[in-house]
């Protein structure tokens, strides 16, 4: 270079060396990371995993629809299997004894919730159920919704909510399916789903017709818009696994700062809902319990408990039955029809039990539901293969164990791939078959006992509104197939109707089922003015 030359080269040689320097940096710290992470592997009896990347581990192995990633891996690595997602330690299970071991014999220990910031933000984890890792404030709020909430009591107090939510529902179908106009049922399903819960939560429903136990619309808008908003976020937060990236504040996809905002919505409609209720039941001197609310309102004024639910309490609760409670039933809905629809030979089956036990000269009622044999082992099946959490909700353990003589380090994230057992070859014969006469033959019921079938989960965690889920899931079924015949659009045979999963909250279809609904002569007893 000549003398006097602008250095501009002296530059480009100082951004080459400072690169450098960042660049070699950055390998160290790789190299460090791996090192340190293969150490602690051979110091430590790891459950086996497949090799990993620095930095992002096996983040890089799982697909969107991650239960069915994590099955391929377990075929390979086992039913006990150790991976690495960012910085988290998680333990994959697979198998019905590894499954029992976590959920069972080591309940006490697993029955825990990681943290995480969709948990810390979105679900006031510290005041909630669902996310609340295990301690005495959860086991107070599970108390609460054991002994006051999904009481058979109570249960039973809702019936007449449901069965007239459910003629609304099935009257809407008849009605828009006229002139063989095709019905999208995935958005039938999602807001009976919905309806259902928030009559049960807060005596209202947010779809549908203007009725007096319909939302003025406004409030209705308001709430579809913040549903609607909570589903399309996803929930993968990158900061979650890479905490480093919260460290430096930075939030990919802006995931987090939506999910706050969203949190502050959510929130403040809530909290209105719980001052109408006060107002009703307080100023008007009204103290008739109607719905959930006014139980928790009823038990906070009560303060018989040293611990007294607060106004927070009760909203991250509602967030959480609102949330675990809707989309759950729904998608099971959506599956079964869709299974009905690609096994005409199975709901023929079904319609001839519903004829033999009901009959088309009265509606179907709740009490008829137990005499179903075939209907509730159809419900089954559908669960079986389609679990709308495939890997239950993520546990977490709060001291350091072993499982299978495998080292499991405190506060590992647990996924139990209820899916790949549910769907094991080695566990059910035709596994992939949608076969309900398989739990007519074998007696498995739904509190996960034998762990070939849990799609509640188990112990201590289990589904707390199961009960009330099942009821929605088998009554709704009963009332469409006593008072409605199915059909494809023309040119659709029963194997194109496909099961491609999409997976948000719930499992859900990838597509939604699009059939044709014409009335059966029962329909005309269905009363949608009540
Ligand atoms: C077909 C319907 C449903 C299915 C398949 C289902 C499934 C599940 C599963 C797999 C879990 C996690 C279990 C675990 O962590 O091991 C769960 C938890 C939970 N479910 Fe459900 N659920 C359904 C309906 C409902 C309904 C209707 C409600 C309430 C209205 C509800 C409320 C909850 C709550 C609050 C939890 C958290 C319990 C805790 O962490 O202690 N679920 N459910």
């Amino acid at each position: 270079m000549e003398e006097g030359a602008p250095d501009g080269g002296d530059g480009d040689s100082y951004s080459l060396s400072s690169a450098l320097i960042v660049v070699t940096c950055f390998l160290g710290g790789l190299a460090v990371a791996l090192a340190c992470t293969r150490r602690g592997r051979r110091s430590r009896n790891l459950p086996p995993g497949p090799p990993s990347l620095p930095l992002i581990g096996h983040l890089h192995l799982l697909s969107r629809l991650a239960h069915q990633s994590l099955a391929d891996l377990s075929r390979k690595y086992g039913p006990v299997m150790m991976l690495q997602l960012g910085s988290l330690n998680t333990l994959v299970v697979s198998s019905p004894d590894m499954a029992k071991d976590v959920l069972k014999t080591q309940d006490h220990l697993f029955a825990s919730r990681p943290s995480s910031p969709l948990g810390d933000i979105f679900m006031h984890s510290s005041n909630d159920l669902l996310m609340a890792p295990l301690n005495d404030h959860w086991l107070f709020m599970r108390r609460t919704c054991v002994m006051e909430l999904f009481t058979s009591k109570r249960v039973a107090q809702f019936e007449e909510r449901r069965r007239i939510e459910t003629w609304r529902t099935v009257g809407r179908m008849l009605d828009e399916g006229r002139e063989g106009n095709v019905l999208d049922i995935d958005r039938r399903m999602k807001e009976h789903g919905f309806n259902i819960i928030t009559q049960e939560l807060f005596k209202k429903s947010f779809h549908g017709q203007r009725t007096p136990t319909i939302a003025a619309d406004g409030e209705a808008l308001e709430f579809h818009d913040l549903m609607k908003e909570f589903t399309s976020i996803g929930f993968f937060v990158p900061g979650e696994f890479l905490p480093w990236l919260r460290k430096l504040r930075i939030d990919v996809g802006g995931v987090e700062a939506k999910l706050q905002k969203l949190s502050v919505k959510f929130d403040s409609f809530l909290r209105k809902i719980i001052e109408d209720h006060r107002h009703k039941m307080f100023i008007r001197q009204n103290t008739e319990i109607e719905d959930f609310v006014d139980v928790l309102l009823s038990l906070q004024s009560d303060n018989r408990d040293a611990k007294c639910l607060t106004d927070d309490q009760i909203i991250a609760l509602l967030q959480n039955l609102l949330i675990a409670g809707s989309d759950t039933a729904a998608n099971t809905l959506v599956w079964i029809l869709s299974e009905l629809m690609r096994n005409p030979e199975v709901r023929d089956k079904l319609r001839r039990e519903l004829d033999d036990v009901v009959g088309q000269e009265r509606l179907v009622h709740e009490a008829d539901l137990v005499n179903l044999e075939y209907l509730q082992a159809v419900v089954k099946e559908a669960l079986r293969l389609h679990p709308p959490a495939p890997l239950l909700v993520p546990h977490s353990n709060v001291s350091a164990t072993t499982v299978a003589g495998y080292d499991v380090p405190v506060d590992t994230r647990v996924f139990v791939n209820v899916y790949a057992i549910q769907r094991d070859p080695t566990v059910w014969e035709n596994a992939l078959k949608f076969d309900p006469q398989r739990f007519i033959d074998r007696s498995v019921g739904y509190q996960g006992q034998d762990f070939v079938f849990f799609p509640f989960g188990s112990g201590r965690r289990i589904c707390v509104g199961m009960n009330m889920g099942l009821l929605t899931v088998e009554f709704t079924l009963a009332l469409l197939l006593q008072t409605c015949d199915f059909s494809l659009p023309e040119g659709m045979a029963p194997q194109d109707v496909d099961v491609d999963e999409s997976h948000g909250a719930t499992l859900s279809r990838m597509r939604p089922l699009k059939v044709l609904v014409s009335p059966r002569s029962a329909s005309k007893l269905i009363n949608t003015n009540s």
